[in-house]
């Protein structure tokens, strides 16, 4: 077992979640080894999957799935409802089962694991929701695998995930478990952990390359934009995200897109903004500096677009959610014939407009690209359209033949694409990356 206490956010035993009860106690981790599954968990690449649950989920037949994927798909998805507004507790539950499992997986976590636990136990119940449809559970394996490989995982943990996933779940899920349940659950861990296992197993290129900091500038007390020197070039997209570790917060991973594209030196130019209890964030804003040494994972994420793309484009940023979009417009203007794009970039107010000097010099230079700033709070200044930019953006026009990128907090994300889907827009022209809050 690791020496190193858990924080008082953490279950100390199996009876009592002290998350919620003693919140001022430093507390030792779980020591019992959760009973296994009922159904054994076994990964596709050693054996095969469990067979469809001996007693399938009651209801009329019209209701029942097709095939056992998707009752397992059906029934992650209605359990994990069921459980998602209790995330931390169960997060937390979570991490300290998997730490009696497996104690080595302790040191891979800060002291505080509720966070990085939450983004663990989503990132596995995602695919899981997505084993019927196997384009889509691709999809979500490749980048995930990517990020497992950077918080150093390896492929013999995934066993002591499932377990600690279904143990905590069996808890949580008190009157919606069942044995059926279980068995779907099973069976969903079993088909979207198997790839995910393999492709760590047989992956053989390092997960995490270093850079250095070359350049902090801060633009007001919670906004800075940072410059970052590979040592190596990380062969990114224009669009997509790396998750990163600095010094000053170690094994706190973060996703952060580069605000340009990909340049001959490698330089990745950073905007960040600290957010209310945002322990990184703010370091990044206000504590970060020139030399220091940041830990870079691997590229990922699906803001992007295809140059033969015949639609036209749409772009909606949120604050520092215009540093990906920034990249992608620089990236089309190397195109032999860019995209006709329009870009919406919102803030609050107009500082928080930071990429906007440099798509208002692209959109002087290239016809193809058209540009709209949407501020909340800038009443005398007749170059911003007032409002929120879902608001902005539905009533400037009808967008139901342009593909959509959008990027931004969760919640302006919700708002933009439930605004657009009203509108008329079908849901697979519109694209971003599923940060959870
Ligand atoms: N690839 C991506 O998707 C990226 C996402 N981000 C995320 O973008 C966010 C940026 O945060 P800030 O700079 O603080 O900007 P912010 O959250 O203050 O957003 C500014 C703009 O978003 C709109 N907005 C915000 N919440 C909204 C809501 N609930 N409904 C409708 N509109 C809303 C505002 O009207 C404003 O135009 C962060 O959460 C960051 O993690 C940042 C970089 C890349």
């Amino acid at each position: 077992m690791s020496a190193e206490p858990l924080s008082p956010e953490e279950p100390g035993d199996r009876d009592r979640p002290a998350a919620v009860q003693r919140p001022a106690r430093r507390l030792t981790p779980v020591r019992t080894v959760p009973p296994p599954p009922t159904t054994p968990i076994v990964l596709p690449g050693r054996h095969t999957a469990p067979e469809q649950a001996p007693d399938p989920a009651p209801g009329p037949a019209a209701e029942v799935p097709a095939t056992p994927e998707a009752h397992a798909a059906r029934r992650v998805r209605e359990t994990w409802d069921e459980v998602e507004p209790q995330i931390d507790e169960l997060a937390c539950w979570f991490a300290a089962l998997l730490f009696s499992l497996a104690p080595e997986v302790r040191a891979l976590f800060p002291a505080r694991v509720t966070e990085p636990a939450r983004r663990l136990l989503r990132s596995i119940v995602l695919p899981m929701t997505t084993v019927d449809r196997p384009d889509a559970l691709r999809a979500h394996v490749e980048p995930l695998v990517r990020e497992h490989r950077a918080l150093g995982l390896r492929a013999e943990q995934y066993e002591a995930i499932g377990v600690a996933l279904i143990g905590a779940m069996r808890r949580f899920a008190g009157e919606h478990w069942d044995a059926p349940t279980e068995h779907a659950w099973v069976r969903a861990f079993s088909l979207a952990a198997g790839p995910m296992e393999q492709a760590v197993r047989a992956a053989a290129d390092p997960a995490v390359a270093e850079g250095t900091v070359v350049g902090h500038r801060r633009l007001s007390w919670d906004l800075a934009v940072l410059h970052v020197a590979p040592d190596v070039p990380v062969p990114h997209r224009a669009g997509q995200y790396l998750t990163v570790e600095i010094p000053q917060r170690p094994r706190m991973w973060r996703p952060l897109s580069p605000a340009t594209a990909p340049r001959p030196d490698g330089l990745l130019e950073f905007h960040v903004r600290a957010v209310e209890g945002g322990w990184v964030s703010r370091a990044m804003v206000a504590h970060a500096a020139t030399g220091d040494r940041w830990r870079l994972g691997p590229p990922a994420g699906r803001l992007g677009l295809d140059p033969h793309g015949t639609r036209d484009v749409l772009m909606v940023a949120g604050g520092t959610g215009g540093a990906p979009v920034l990249a992608l417009c620089e990236d089309m203007a190397r195109w032999p014939r860019p995209r006709p794009c329009t870009v919406f970039l919102g803030g609050r107010v107009p500082e928080d407009l930071t990429v906007l000097d440099r798509l208002q010099a692209l959109a002087a230079e290239h016809p193809w690209l058209a540009l709209a700033a949407v501020c909340e709070d800038d009443p005398l200044n007749e170059r911003t359209l007032p409002g929120t930019l879902p608001d902005a953006v539905v009533r400037s026009g009808d967008w139901s033949g342009h593909d959509v990128l959008l990027s931004g907090s969760p919640a302006m994300i919700r708002a933009t694409a439930s605004a657009l889907l009203v509108d008329g827009v079908p849901l697979d022209h519109i694209r971003y990356d599923p940060f959870a809050e």
